[in-house]
């Protein structure tokens, strides 16, 4: 299949990116001027916060506050993750414009993550769904999990395929293939996009691949290849996995945008000024730039910084 001629990239970082940055709570003042740098760079899809206990995931706990101070642009998605009822309940009082949930292809990533079995985390997000579509809000599904998980070792394609479908089904618009603990490598992300593509049209995917083996990029340019076009990724390579020793973020965006600039494919965002918001957020949580462009431009990008 021919490569995509657009990608989606879906930011990452303000959640997946913050939630398990290790110290204090992050200030909210810091986590809105990442994500309103973040829709000045030309993102249109922004995971801001997340509606999930605060006891399970402290950095999330103001999510409410975060979604209060931002500067919405026109155009501009931004969503949150909600595990339950009583998060999107919140989620939909504070106005996001897209609410996730997130289910695990793994039986014990899924215990460990949420607290329950795939089966009730699936019953679990019936209302949810059932609410938001009453609400027009849209739904996106994320499987965690999908090339290895932390506790059970490698994961079967079909069972992947099994939770996607349910969730397509369920009437999630978007499902996220998330390579939580980043074991993956091309052929594996290939043949796992094969079964689940048999349920859930290509077009409804997103590939969310953490880099912690440094297979991302290959990874990405695999499924790219089988029509894959929305990819999420975290500006500076932010976060982590709770749940997996040396686990690292998201793969960067700079770098996935990088990788698409080089091959034609069109975003929208501008390199330059992610450069900078990777160097300026780093800067803030005095934290490594995860990111190879980011750090390969990096000086262009802090005096661009400044202005972002
Ligand atoms: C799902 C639960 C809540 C179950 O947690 P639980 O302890 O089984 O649930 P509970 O219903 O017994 O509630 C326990 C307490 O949490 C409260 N509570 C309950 N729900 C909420 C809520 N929505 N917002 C705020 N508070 C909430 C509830 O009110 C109660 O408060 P208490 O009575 O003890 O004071 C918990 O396990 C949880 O919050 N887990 C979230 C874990 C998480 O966020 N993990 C990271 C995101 S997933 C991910 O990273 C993967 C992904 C998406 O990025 C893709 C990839 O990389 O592969």
């Amino acid at each position: 299949m021919a490569l995509p001629q657009k990608v989606r990239l879906v930011e990452m970082s303000p959640r997946d990116g913050l939630q398990n940055e290790p110290g204090p709570v992050i200030a909210t003042d810091i986590k809105t001027g990442l994500i309103d740098r973040l829709a000045g760079c030309g993102l249109t899809h922004i995971e801001s916060a997340s509606f999930v206990s605060p006891k399970w995931v402290p950095q999330m706990g103001d999510a409410a506050e975060v979604m209060a101070g931002i500067q919405r642009k026109p155009g501009v998605c931004y969503s949150a993750l909600t595990p339950n009822l009583k998060g999107f309940e919140n989620a939909l009082a504070a106005g996001v414009n897209e609410v996730a949930v997130f289910a695990a292809a793994s039986e014990s990533f899924s215990q460990k993550n949420i607290n329950c079995s795939i089966a009730d985390s699936l019953e679990r997000f019936v209302p949810v769904i059932e609410q938001a579509r009453a609400n027009g809000m849209p739904v996106r599904g994320y499987v965690s999990t999908v090339l290895g998980c932390p506790y059970e070792g490698d994961i079967a394609p079909e069972q992947v395929a099994e939770v996607a479908r349910d969730l397509y089904q369920m009437g999630c618009h978007e499902i996220s293939l998330g390579d939580t603990i980043g074991v993956g490598t091309p052929l594996k992300a290939k043949r796992m996009i094969d079964a689940v593509a048999r349920h859930v049209p290509v077009e409804h995917l997103a590939a969310h691949f953490h880099d912690t083996y440094g297979q991302a990029l290959a990874n990405l340019y695999a499924v790219l290849e089988q029509g894959v076009a929305v990819i999420d990724a975290s500006v500076a390579g932010l976060g982590g996995c709770p749940y997996a020793k040396g686990a690292s973020g998201n793969v960067a965006t700079e770098d996935v945008l990088y990788l698409l600039q080089g091959l034609g494919i069109e975003t929208g965002v501008d390199l330059d000024k992610l450069v900078a918001t990777g160097n300026w957020i780093c800067g803030q949580l005095n934290r490594h730039n995860g990111s190879k462009v980011g750090q390969a431009l990096g000086g262009k990008g802090k005096q661009q910084g400044e202005t972002a």
